[in-house]
């Protein structure tokens, strides 16, 4: 397991420095870049003691091994895994769960952008399967502009054991597939909920698939056959959102 990651981008940092403060080891800004996104930023982590470099564009770029890290880079302490035991603890405490499998999901660009939507869906977390799926990256985090340090990420084991354990606790795990004969506004998606996605090229697993209560699809009307999966992710979270609005 790493022990220190670096985490990019001015959301991400920012997000960082005001939900896991104790994470940051030192951040590099940008020689020069004193603008007005940044200095609340820099103002923030000197407030709290934390050392704050400045470096030339290329000594970030290559920190970063990116240009997208917008002037500012932190050097962090790995953020601990989380697993079965923690998820049960947000179960415990969580009076209705809306959460979010998603089941293979291996593009970092994807997953950035599956937790940004979930953050502003208000979903309490998201469970992976530990193997094939990818991680809490600096790219994820960078995409995901402060997500990925709000909302927690469960890595499990067995995704289908788990689906079963959080189903026995009450939650509805509803599937989502182009194929299936329901679709997502006729579904019910008011109590406890977890909506499963599956993966770029392959969707969901038959195992995952048969562990779910219900599966879904979004219509399509056009000629190509699925969406991105952060696209689908979005309008499934966002329906359930609609639903328990109103
Ligand atoms: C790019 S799609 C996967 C396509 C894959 N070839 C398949 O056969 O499922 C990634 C995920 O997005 C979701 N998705 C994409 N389009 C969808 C649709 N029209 N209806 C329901 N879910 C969809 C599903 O969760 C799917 O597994």
């Amino acid at each position: 397991m790493k022990k220190q990651d670096m985490i990019f981008g001015i959301h991400a940092t920012q997000a960082l420095l005001n939900n896991s403060p104790e994470r940051v080891i030192e951040l590099w800004v940008l020689q020069g870049r004193d603008d007005e996104r940044l200095l609340p930023l820099i103002k923030t982590a000197s407030s709290m003691g934390i050392s704050v470099q400045k470096s030339s564009r290329k000594v970030l770029d290559e920190k970063a091994s990116s240009t997208q890290h917008q002037g500012v880079i932190a050097r962090v302490k790995a953020a601990k895994i989380l697993g079965e035991n923690d998820l049960d603890v947000l179960l415990e405490k969580t009076a209705t769960p809306f959460l979010l499998i998603l089941d293979g999901v291996t593009d970092p660009h994807n997953l950035g952008a599956c937790l940004r939507n979930a953050d502003a869906a208000g979903v309490q977390g998201i469970i992976v399967p530990k193997d094939n799926s990818v991680g809490l990256t600096a790219v994820v985090s960078k995409v995901a502009c402060g997500a990925a340090e709000a909302v927690p990420l469960f890595q499990v084991t067995n995704l289908a054991r788990t689906m079963r354990h959080i189903q026995d606790k009450g939650v509805w795990v509803v599937g989502t597939a182009g194929e299936a004969d329901g679709n997502v506004y006729q579904a019910d998606l008011k109590g406890a909920l977890a909506i499963a996605m599956g993966s770029e090229d392959k969707g969901l697993r038959r195992l995952t698939r048969e562990s779910c209560d219900s599966l879904v699809s979004i219509p399509m009307s056009g000629s190509v056959s699925s969406l991105n999966v952060s696209v689908a992710t979005g309008i499934c979270l966002f329906e359930a959102v609609r639903q328990r609005l109103g």
